[in-house]
């Protein structure tokens, strides 16, 4: 089956306080997003790559692409203001229905192959594979009053890629945009489909706050 990557990389970093987007700062020497690119080549050359950047920011993409003599051919399209507007562009870039589709943040530079292509082969079976890892910490439930300490073991953290059956997530994506819809799952899920989870990485981590870049070195340092 084709197997298509949608790369999100169409956000501002905000939370990281930089002058550049998050997805474009240099981790071992190169920016975040062509690690993110590479591993997926490194899983399969044949995957289809679409990659999400914001509108004002294309310029800076192909300037590094120069710099770094970057030549992966990638299909590039624009994001909107929220990761569901980003998804939705990158979606409506494919015009087949057929196929399975990778939805994958820009930021999550250290999935390896073997994550990826579990999730295409648990999707192609399943509709949906969905990275996530349990979680290590105690948690606890809170209102401004009272906390309450809850199971852990009932509960997961969820990550990308997100990989579904290329008709389903189009069709789920058609749903009216609501900040609860954080990721593709909660969008397959409103609209009606079962999600069918897979066991993640801890090295899997999101690029959010600046102490990340220094765990993202020590990680990629020791791939
Ligand atoms: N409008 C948006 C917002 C987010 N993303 C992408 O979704 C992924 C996960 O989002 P997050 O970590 O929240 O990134 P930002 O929105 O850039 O960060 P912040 O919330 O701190 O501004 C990132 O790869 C980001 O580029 C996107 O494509 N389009
Ligand atoms: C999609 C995601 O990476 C799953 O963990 C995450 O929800 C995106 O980050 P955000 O902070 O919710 O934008």
């Amino acid at each position: 089956m084709k197997e298509y990557a949608i790369i999100v990389a169409g956000g501002k970093g905000t939370r990281m306080k930089q002058t550049i987007s998050k997805q474009f700062i240099e981790l071992n020497g190169l920016p975040i997003l062509m690690h993110t690119i590479n591993a997926f080549k490194a899983y399969s050359n044949d995957v289809e790559i679409i990659l999400v950047l914001p509108k004002d920011e294309i310029a800076i993409w192909e300037e590094l692409c120069r710099k770094f003599d970057f030549s992966t051919e990638v299909t590039v399209t624009t994001g909107g203001d929220s990761r569901f507007q980003s998804v939705k562009n990158g979606l409506n870039i494919i015009s087949e229905e057929k196929g399975l589709v990778a939805i994958h943040d820009g930021v999550r530079p250290l999935v390896g192959k073997d994550i990826i292509g579990a999730s295409y082969r648990l999707a192609a079976v399943h509709q949906s594979a969905v990275a996530a890892v349990r979680l290590k910490e105690s948690i606890r439930i809170t209102d401004q009053d009272t906390t309450k300490a809850v199971d852990r073991s009932d509960f997961r953290m969820i990550q990308t890629p997100q990989t579904f059956d290329l008709a389903l997530i189009k069709k789920a994506y058609e749903i009216k945009e609501e900040p609860s819809l954080t990721d593709d799952a909660s969008v397959a899920e409103r609209s009606g489909h079962k999600i069918s989870l897979f066991e993640g990485s801890y090295s899997n981590i999101k690029i959010t706050t600046p102490e990340d870049l220094i765990i993202a070195e020590a990680l990629i340092n020791n791939k």
